[in-house]
């Protein structure tokens, strides 16, 4: 079955956060991202109060950090419960180690899942050539950042569906590809660079999508939400 998509609870509070779910049908369990605004403003109990209404939890923190202090933070997220969380893997393999280990020592389960940030889907190929100075085609550097989170153990990596495929023929077959970047239309311009539709997403074999703006700042957001999952399901 496929994973629902995952809603970026991209809002500066608790209250907008709250105003935002309570459109939804008070049964319906969903899968949403804290990310740094939100983490930053209301701090680990706002992790807690999603998981404790059932909803799943992607923490997306993207740690970037030495092995030890990356390690101890990851075992304080491990114990909110969290069910995703993730790391940048230019940490390097050591630091994504150290991550992973955390991490699972922290929940006490198996069941928390760890991936790590390749190219942010907001970066172009001549902008990471020029501001990285990297020397490699995006995608290769893309690839490169999933084999070596691979190598570390990670349960998969965040980049476009548009490099899912090369990721998929790289790593192995249960290796998560998450994939933010994800618009209605295509050609919709903003701070996303790397962007495809859920259906385009599907056919290029992500395993989950991460939708922000196009669900939360849509007239009727659980219409959108609705549209995009049927959407990436009828591809799926
Ligand atoms: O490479 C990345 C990694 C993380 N994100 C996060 O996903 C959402 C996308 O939101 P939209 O509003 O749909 O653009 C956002 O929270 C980012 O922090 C990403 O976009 N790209």
């Amino acid at each position: 079955m496929a994973e629902r998509p995952i809603i970026a609870l991209d809002f500066p509070d608790r209250v907008q956060v709250a105003r935002f779910l309570a459109k939804f049908p008070e049964d319906e369990a969903l899968y949403v991202k804290i990310g740094m605004e939100l983490f930053y403003s209301e701090g680990p109990d706002m992790v807690r109060w999603l998981v404790a209404q059932g909803h799943d939890v992607f923490l997306d923190l993207k740690l970037y950090d030495i092995p030890h202090t990356v390690e101890c933070t990851m075992r304080a997220l491990g114990k909110l419960g969290v069910r995703l969380t993730d790391v940048h893997a230019a940490g390097g393999q050591e630091m994504m180690e150290a991550a992973k280990y955390g991490l699972l020592d922290g929940a006490q389960s198996s069941a928390a899942r760890l991936i790590a940030i390749t190219q942010l889907t907001s970066t172009s190929e001549q902008q990471m050539q020029a501001e990285q100075l990297v020397n490699a085609k995006l995608a290769e550097s893309v690839v490169h950042y999933a084999q070596l989170a691979n190598k570390a153990g990670l349960d998969g990596v965040v980049c476009s569906a548009l490099e899912a495929p090369a990721i998929q023929q790289a790593t192995r077959s249960d290796f998560l590809c998450v994939t933010p970047g994800i618009r209605l239309a295509e050609n919709k311009k903003d701070d996303q660079k790397r962007v495809v539709t859920p259906a385009r997403a599907a056919e290029l074999g992500s395993s989950q999508l991460v939708v922000g703006r196009p669900i939360t700042q849509a007239a009727d957001p659980v219409k959108a939400y609705q549209t995009i999952k049927a959407l990436w399901e009828a591809e799926k």
